[in-house]
């Protein structure tokens, strides 16, 4: 009697099926390498460094040192600071350099409005985060104009709008977009939690937004990462 087929439930779990391990190994051998360059410092890197700490993507992290970087600036795209090569070409500007590594990492969503959702808070978040370092660095040195400064203009009129919309917004899901973390999301911990940093009550009233922080900072790899990082290069 001839043996019965094997029916697709004895298959082996895809991810174990021997196709799909030369898959995986064929994928990774043809992964572009990148190279992110950027200062010591976390700044407009540090998005693109979370993005392939969570997806597990290798690059190689050059962090120019301040003196040297008179004489690097001619050889980089616009003169400015991150670019990513992408096997020998350079890819400038932080948001974009963010967005196609997040791509790499499973961490836009498919659905092209939800991506666009994502594009417009991360958009929302630097251009909020441009503000608050030229008003700060623009009343630097003086710490009493500073807290002013951040108390009468930067908080009311420039933070406090978008962490009052987050919060409505992450008072009812879980993640911000879909139902799983997504590039937004690691933006949201990001730069919310590097201000909470500086400003402790920054998010106080904002109960849903400190939860979100803090649960992204509580991702192993996001946990793991930001652990591993010594002091920065201070401008
Ligand atoms: N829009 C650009 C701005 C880049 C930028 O301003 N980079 C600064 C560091 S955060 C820089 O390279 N400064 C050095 C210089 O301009 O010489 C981006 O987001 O990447």
């Amino acid at each position: 009697m001839s043996a019965a087929p094997a029916s697709l439930c004895q298959l082996p779990p895809y991810h174990q099926h021997p196709r799909c391990c030369l898959f995986t190994k064929l994928s990774v051998l043809t992964m572009p390498e990148y190279k992110l360059i950027y200062f010591n410092s976390r700044g407009r890197a540090e998005l693109a460094r979370w993005i392939c700490a969570y997806g597990n993507i290798p690059y190689t992290d050059e962090r120019i040192p301040k003196a040297d970087w008179p004489s690097r600036k001619p050889g980089i795209s616009g003169g400015k600071l991150p670019v990513l090569m992408v096997d020998g070409k350079q890819l400038p500007e932080s948001l974009a350099i963010a967005r196609y590594l997040a791509k790499q990492a499973k961490l836009v969503p498919d659905d092209d409005f939800d991506a666009a959702v994502c594009d417009a808070l991360v958009d929302t978040l630097s251009e909020m985060m441009v503000q608050v370092y030229k008003t700060m660095f623009a009343a630097a040195g003086d710490e009493e104009e500073k807290k002013k400064t951040y108390k009468e203009e930067l908080y009311p009129n420039v933070i406090a709008p978008v962490l009052v919309r987050l919060n409505e917004r992450l008072s009812k899901r879980e993640w911000f977009i879909v139902d799983k973390v997504t590039w937004a999301d690691l933006a949201i911990g990001l730069m919310f939690g590097g201000l909470k940093m500086k400003q402790p009550e920054i998010l106080k009233g904002f109960p849903a937004v400190e939860a979100h922080v803090n649960k992204i900072l509580q991702i192993p790899k996001i946990k793991q990462w930001n652990d591993s990082q010594g002091p920065e290069e201070t401008f």
